[in-house]
């Protein structure tokens, strides 16, 4: 796609999500020319859960996103230790009856739960940390949104797993991953447009503001940009 071939003609702009290597290969190209959508790798949740959580489905939700592949990564932050005991547990229960197992068990090697007392806090750290999911398991859900800067794609409440974003509800699901959520946001309609400026000037308008480009022009050392509006200056002067 990014180069073309005698069945794919070249294209200007390669979207969509994948592995590390995926993501490596459309960065690649990108230093050759091709506009690309934004790093969409490997697969993040982080759940902030308080104690108004059901442990099993915060469990679930981590699993959903370990399985994908061992360098998934998987981030609880919870508002007390009790939580993230509970979590492990279900983890463990449910972990075992996954035919993915083996891989979701790795990825969660490097998984981290993390308790924080205090709400700002656990936002300024999930913010941070920039997920590419954000599960908000709370009743407050709606309320604790607004503490959100860097995210991908926000799931709130008890009944919003990730996964209905993957295959149902209608978000878009390639998303930025790898803290990328703190500059990109996912795929979305916008990811189709440019945006072309267009401008014209009247003699008075270019009479009123072009002593400040000659002024600015002039301080760069840039004669020609300076002399664009000197000799039509001069011009509407002379008429
Ligand atoms: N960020 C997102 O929006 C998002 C969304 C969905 C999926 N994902 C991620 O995409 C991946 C799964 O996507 P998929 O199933 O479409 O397939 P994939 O992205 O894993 O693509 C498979 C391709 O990877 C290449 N590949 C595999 N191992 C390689 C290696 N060692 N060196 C070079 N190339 C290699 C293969 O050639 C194959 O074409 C997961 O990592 C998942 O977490 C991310
Ligand atoms: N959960 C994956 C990472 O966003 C996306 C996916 C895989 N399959 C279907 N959807």
């Amino acid at each position: 796609m990014a180069f073309g071939s005698a069945a794919v003609p070249q294209v200007y702009k390669i979207f969509g999500p994948g592995n590390q290597y995926v993501t490596c290969a459309k960065q690649l190209v990108n230093k050759q020319g091709i506009a690309i959508d934004m790093p969409a790798g490997p697969s993040e949740v982080a759940v902030y859960a308080d104690e108004r959580c059901t442990p099993a489905f915060v469990a679930a939700d981590l699993l959903s996103q370990a399985e994908h592949g061992i360098d998934s990564q998987v981030l609880l932050v919870a508002s007390n230790v009790k939580i993230i005991d509970e979590v492990k547990i279900e983890t463990e229960k449910q972990l075992v009856l996954l035919s993915r197992k083996d891989i979701a068990a790795k990825a969660l090697q490097n998984s981290k739960l993390i308790v924080m007392n205090n709400v700002d806090e656990a936002f300024n750290l999930l913010n941070e940390y920039a997920p590419e999911h954000l599960i908000i398991a709370a009743d407050n859900a709606a309320i604790l949104a607004n503490k959100v800067i860097n995210a991908g794609s926000v799931f709130l409440g008890h009944y919003s797993p990730e996964s209905v974003g993957d295959y149902a509800s209608g978000t878009n699901h390639t998303l930025p991953t790898n803290g990328n959520a703190k500059a990109y946001s996912g795929v979305s309609l916008d990811s189709f447009f440019k945006k072309i400026t267009f401008q014209q000037l009247n003699k008075e308008g270019l009479k009123n503001i072009g002593n400040a480009v000659e002024l600015m022009a002039a301080a760069e050392g840039l004669d020609a940009h300076k002399n664009a509006v000197t000799i039509r200056l001069n011009e509407i002067k002379n008429k």
